[in-house]
C-alpha cells in the first residue's frame, strides 16, 4: 500500500496534507500547513472517523478505495462537525451510499445544518458501545473542546483514543506521522500555538474532558491534527492540564509593543535589555504589527511575564495591541504578571487599554509603574523604563 499508514494491523491513519493554503480558519497562519487526520478501522464491519478539508479529498478518497480493497463502509464516526474534518462527507456518502454516520445529538443538528443530511444516522450517547467485530468503541463526549458535539472516540481492544482537535497541533506531517518518528520540538511549538489559538479560550471544558481521559487506558493518541501521540503521551496529557489551567511554562518575559514610528519600539529594547541584564534568558519581543497574533498568543501562554506598550492613537491604545488585548480578554489569560509602557505626543492614551486590562482581569499582577514617553524616550525615561524590566525580572525570579 502506498503513503498509508498502519497504526496497528487493522487500524490506518488516512490523513492529508495542506501545504497550500495560507491560514486556519482563514486567520492562523499556515506556515508549515497542516495535516487533516482521518483513520480507518478495517474490521468485519469498516469504519471511519472524521473526514478532511474538502479541498483535499481527492486524495484521501483514494486513499480509502486502496485501503478497502473493495469493502463498503459501515460507519463514518463524526468526532467534529467543524468544516475541516466534515469537509469531505458528502463525498463519501456519494461513493458510499449506505454508510451510516454516527454522532451525538448535537451533531445530527450540525449535519442537517451544513450539509442538509438527515438519512442513515446513527445517534449514540456518552458511553455506548459499537462493535465493529473484534474492536469495541466507545464514545465520550467533550462539549466546547472547542464546539458543542465534539466528542472522542475509545478503541478499547487496541487502547487507541480518537481525540479530536484535543492533542492536535499545525504542521503538515512531513513524512514522519508517529511522534516517534519526528523532531517533537516542532511540534510541541506548533500544539502550543494550536492551543492557545483554537482552543484556548475552553481551559475549563479541555479540564473536564482530561478528567474523562484520567479513566481511559491508552498506547495511542490519534487527533485531528499532527503526529499521533505514543512515546509523547506523558509529555503532552502535562502540557494540555498546564496550558487549560493557564498556568505558564516556563519563566520568561514576553515584550510586545504597537508603534507606527518606532519610538515604542526604542522604550521596548531598553526594556528587553535591562531583562537580559538582570538574568532572565527567555525574552520574546514582538512588533505587534509585523508578528502574527498567533505566534504572540502561543509565547503568552508559554512565559510567565507580559510586557506591553502601544503608542498613543487618536486618544486610545494602537489597534494591533488593542486586538491582542481583545483575545487576551475573551481568553482569559491570568496567572501572569503584566506590565505597560506607552508613548505620546499630546494627551496620550495609548496605555489606556493595557492598563484596564492589567487592573480588571482576575488573575493578572500589574507589576511596576506604567510610563508613558513623551515623543521619544530620553535619559530620564530610561530609569523608568528599566525599573519596570528589574521589577518584572525580580518577579520572574521569584518564582520556582
Ligand atoms: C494617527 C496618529 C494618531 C495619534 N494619536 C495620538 C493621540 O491620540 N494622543 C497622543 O498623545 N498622541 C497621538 N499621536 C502621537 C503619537 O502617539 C506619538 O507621535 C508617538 O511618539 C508615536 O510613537 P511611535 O513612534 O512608537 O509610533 C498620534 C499620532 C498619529 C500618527
Amino acid at each position: 500500500m502506498h503513503n498509508i499508514v498502519k497504526i496497528s494491523d487493522t487500524v490506518y491513519w488516512i490523513g492529508t496534507n495542506d501545504r497550500r493554503s495560507d491560514r486556519f480558519e482563514n486567520m492562523w497562519p499556515l506556515d508549515k500547513g497542516v495535516s487533516y487526520n482521518s483513520y480507518c478501522i478495517k474490521d468485519e464491519k469498516v469504519a471511519i472517523i472524521d473526514t478532511v478539508e474538502f479541498s483535499t479529498h481527492g486524495a484521501y478518497l483514494q486513499k480509502i478505495e486502496e485501503i478497502l480493497d473493495g469493502k463498503n463502509i459501515d460507519y463514518l464516526i463524526v468526532n467534529h462537525m467543524e468544516p475541516d474534518h466534515s469537509g469531505a462527507i458528502e463525498q463519501l456518502i456519494f461513493r458510499y451510499p449506505n454508510i451510516k454516520i454516527v454522532g451525538n445529538k448535537k451533531t445530527i443538528g450540525l449535519l442537517k445544518g451544513f450539509y442538509n443530511i438527515e438519512n442513515n444516522l446513527l445517534e449514540i450517547k456518552e458511553g455506548e458501545e459499537l462493535s465493529l467485530g473484534k474492536h469495541k468503541l466507545t464514545f465520550a463526549m467533550i462539549p466546547m473542546v472547542h464546539w458543542p458535539e465534539s466528542m472522542i472516540t475509545y478503541d478499547k481492544t487496541d487502547k487507541i483514543l480518537f481525540s479530536n482537535d484535543a492533542f492536535g497541533s499545525f504542521g503538515a506531517l512531513d513524512g514522519g506521522v508517529f511522534d516517534y518518528e519526528l523532531n517533537i520540538d516542532f511540534y510541541e511549538d506548533e500544539m502550543r500555538r494550536y492551543y492557545s489559538n483554537i482552543v484556548g479560550k475552553y481551559g475549563m471544558q479541555v479540564q473536564m474532558a482530561l478528567k474523562k481521559l484520567a479513566n481511559l487506558e491508552f498506547e495511542y493518541i490519534c487527533p485531528s491534527h499532527g503526529p499521533i501521540w505514543r512515546d509523547e503521551i506523558k509529555n503532552i496529557i502535562s502540557k494540555y492540564d498546564k496550558w487549560s489551567r493557564l498556568e505558564p511554562e516556563d519563566k520568561g518575559v514576553v515584550v510586545v509593543y504597537g508603534t507606527m514610528y518606532g519610538n515604542t519600539a526604542k522604550s521596548a529594547n531598553i526594556i528587553a535589555r535591562k531583562l537580559a541584564e538582570e538574568g532572565i534568558r527567555n525574552i520574546k519581543v514582538f512588533d505587534a504589527s509585523k508578528t502574527h497574533q498567533s505566534y504572540i498568543l502561543s509565547e503568552i501562554w508559554r512565559y510567565k511575564g507580559l510586557i506591553i506598550g502601544s503608542c498613543a492613537y487618536n486618544t486610545s491604545t494602537y489597534p494591533a495591541i488593542e486586538a491582542l488585548l481583545s483575545k487576551l480578554k475573551l481568553y482569559g489569560l491570568k496567572n501572569r504578571y503584566v506590565s505597560a509602557f506607552g508613548t505620546y505626543a499630546w494627551s496620550g492614551g495609548g496605555m489606556k487599554g493595557i492598563k484596564e486590562f492589567a487592573e480588571n482581569s482576575k488573575g493578572i499582577e500589574l507589576v511596576g509603574e506604567p510610563h508613558d514617553v513623551f515623543c521619544s524616550p530620553k535619559i530620564e525615561d530610561f530609569e523608568k523604563l528599566e525599573q519596570i524590566a528589574i521589577e518584572m525580572a525580580n518577579k520572574i525570579k521569584e518564582e520556582n
